[in-house]
């Protein structure tokens, strides 16, 4: 499965925001790199389908071969993760992995129990969101997005939030545990871009070294 941008273009009041015609193979991380405010999460929200009405955007998106321009959201089949993704306090550990998953899965609490051992969490699934450490927390919102099955992943700074030992550990637990998919990677950090070990370009697809 790859995530294609076809001549993908965004405008604001006429202005060229986002330029990116690529395509992103299952397993590779494109990095999208460069300065705040030059539309980094601009060019996801509008591969997730959200883009806000000040934009205005043309061009295709593709995943799987499927043109999926017109798709809405939630058909899309992508996980986008942010920085502050909060676990819902309300559900234990297991609660906010089971809301991963599409409605009538079949063995849940195998699929939970799965997740939380990806995550290092064995037998924690009673656990109140609360009571993990921020790692913990991160980890469980990856596998929470990942259980969604999703066809492609969109990481909008995913760990800068992070203290400096657990953003390695995160980095190669994120990218481990996202292989098969095209994941693109929106991160002003340039070591999060060589963890990531795929072509780093700005939102107007000139390559940043
Ligand atoms: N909903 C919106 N309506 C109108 N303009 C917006 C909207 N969201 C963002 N913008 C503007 O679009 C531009 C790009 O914003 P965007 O958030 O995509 O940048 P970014 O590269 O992700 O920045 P940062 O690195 O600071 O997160 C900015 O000038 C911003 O003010």
């Amino acid at each position: 499965m790859s995530l294609q941008l076809d001549k993908l273009r965004i405008t604001q009041d006429g202005r060229e925001m986002v330029s990116l015609d690529l395509t992103v193979a299952a397993g590779e991380v494109l990095t999208l790199m460069g300065p705040s405010g030059c539309g980094k999460s601009t060019a996801l929200a509008a591969i997730i389908g959200a883009l806000p009405p000040a934009f205005k955007m043309t061009g295709h998106i593709h995943l799987g071969g499927k043109d999926v321009t017109n798709v809405p959201t939630f058909k899309r089949r992508m996980g986008l993760l942010f920085q502050d993704d909060v676990l819902f306090p309300h559900l234990s550990v297991g609660g906010n992995l089971g809301f991963g998953l599409p409605r009538g899965t079949p063995d849940r609490d195998a699929r939970i129990a799965e997740a939380l051992s990806a995550a290092g969490l064995d037998g924690m699934g009673k656990r109140d969101p609360a009571t993990l450490s921020g790692g913990q927390r991160a980890r469980v919102a990856l596998m929470r997005t990942l259980l969604s099955a999703p066809h492609a992943l969109l990481l909008d700074e995913p760990f800068s939030k992070l203290d400096a030992g657990l953003r390695d550990q995160m980095r190669a637990f994120t990218f481990a545990q996202a292989r098969d998919l095209p994941t693109i990677l929106v991160t002003h950090d340039i070591e999060d871009a060589r963890a990531a070990g795929g072509r780093v370009l700005s939102v107007t697809g000139t390559s940043i070294s």
